[in-house]
């Protein structure tokens, strides 16, 4: 029986993970998700250091002629103090003595010939100092168990010499198909044949999001040649699979799956398109068998399957986010049923798209996000707010525009 979507999300977000780790050098971990806390070991800056380069110089002393006593350079392990009526010259980021308390920018000075220097400007105590720590403390939490790193995670560990880290495995994915009627995208086909795009596409975005991704072949419409296909993935965290679902004769997945003493975990789901959704367990490998019809089958891996990924990923971001939008034309619908509507949302308006019967498979490929409107709905108005789950974002577009913030 057809589940709700709240309690689908629910049942997700609760299902048991084994999840493996291994250690790796830093650079090899851009999309991975960190295994264990990660605490910053030093304080970065590690030393009161300039800003600028220029003068270091005790403040009070800002009116007066100084000299030049030494120079210090970054790297430098210089203990030199400032002395009476005395500047330092030092470049940016070099250790600044002790006792300095401003910097004075090299353009801000006149340079006298007796080795001495006036400063010109009006000054601030403690000016361009950067202190010891103000960056990061020893003993922060720089990263958590359960976050993504990205290139600003890398930033962070390379700032402190942490060369290796614990990341959690990519999870293993095994597709494979059902339909006789299918044939792949290499093969020749006759015009009563269809190529199959879902397998593809799954493999596509399985790796896209992260994981390790095996494809293992096409099941003929036989319960032997499915159910050996699935022993054959058994090693798999979770199998994708698309069709082959509904009451058709030659719809044969649930019958393997029976057979092989499936767990269901839930079978339908109270949605438009894609209610056909199984998702289930045997052994240690989950089963996601989607609806076979293209858009369906994308939009419910893009709802639900996508959720199922950031818990076999490690993550502990396990829920959709959104974005406020505005709708870009008034849409009427029938209600009864959570409806996803995939579109395209230009930075301010979703346009829902056009082509949405759930057997098509052009519609994602101008789409760059979902809207999903609950079941009493009836209309949305042109301009009314509504939320947008991204699908993919590098958000740039063909259309230049002025992205600047005004007041
Ligand atoms: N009498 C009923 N018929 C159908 C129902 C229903 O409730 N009663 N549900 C419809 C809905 S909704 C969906 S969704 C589909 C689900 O069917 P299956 O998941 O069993 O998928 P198939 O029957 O194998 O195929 C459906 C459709 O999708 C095409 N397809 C399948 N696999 C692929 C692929 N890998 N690449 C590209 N296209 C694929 C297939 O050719 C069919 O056109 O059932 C409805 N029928
Ligand atoms: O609900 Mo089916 O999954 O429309 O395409």
């Amino acid at each position: 029986m057809a589940i709700e979507v709240q309690n689908t999300l629910e049942l997700i977000s609760n299902i048991k993970t084994i999840l493996k780790y291994e250690i790796l050098p830093i650079e090899n971990c851009l999309s991975r998700i960190c295994a264990s806390q990660i605490i910053a070991t030093s304080f970065l800056p590690k030393y009161n250091n300039s800003a600028m380069d220029g003068y270091a110089i005790i403040y009070e002393e800002k009116k007066e002629e100084l000299e030049i006593i030494d120079t210090i350079f970054a790297g430098d392990n210089n203990n030199t103090l400032i002395e009476k009526n005395t500047c330092i010259k030092i470049m940016t980021g070099a250790k600044i003595p002790e006792n300095t308390t401003a910097i004075i920018p090299k353009e801000d000075v006149e340079e006298l010939p007796n080795n001495k220097i006036k400063i010109l400007q009006n000054i601030k105590e403690f000016q361009h100092i950067r202190y010891i720590g103000e960056d990061i403390k020893k003993d922060e939490i720089l990263i958590e168990e359960g976050e993504e790193i990205n290139f600003s995670k890398i930033t962070l560990l390379a700032s402190q010499g942490i060369s290796h880290i614990k990341v959690y495995q990519k999870p293993k994915i095994i597709v494979f198909s059902s339909g006789e009627e299918l044939k792949l995208h290499y093969e020749k086909i006759e015009d009563y044949q269809i190529y199959n795009s879902n397998t593809p596409t799954f493999i596509a975005r399985a790796k896209e999001l992260g994981c390790d991704v095996t494809f293992i072949g096409q099941a003929k419409d036989t319960i032997k040649a499915i159910k050996e296909l699935i022993t054959n993935s058994l090693d798999a965290d979770l199998i994708i699979t698309s069709g082959g679902v509904s009451v058709g004769d030659a719809d044969f997945t649930k019958e393997a799956f029976k057979e092989l003493d499936f767990e269901t975990i839930f079978d339908g789901i109270k949605i438009k398109p894609g209610k056909p959704t199984v998702f289930g367990k045997i052994k240690n490998s989950y089963i996601l068998n989607l609806p076979g019809n293209p858009l369906a089958s994308a939009l419910i891996f893009e709802l639900f399957g996508k959720l199922i990924i950031q818990k076999l990923l490690g993550s502990k971001n396990i829920y959709h986010n959104f974005i406020f939008a505005k709708m870009a034309e008034d849409f009427k619908t029938k209600k009864g049923r959570i409806t996803v509507l995939p579109g395209f949302f230009d930075g301010e308006y979703f346009n829902i798209s056009q082509k949405r019967s759930p057997g098509m498979v052009s519609t994602l490929s101008t789409s760059n996000s979902i809207i999903v409107i609950n079941d009493d709905v009836e209309k949305i108005n042109k301009n009314s707010i509504i939320k947008i789950l991204p699908i993919n974002w590098k958000f740039f577009t063909d259309n230049k525009k002025d992205f600047l913030t005004y007041e």
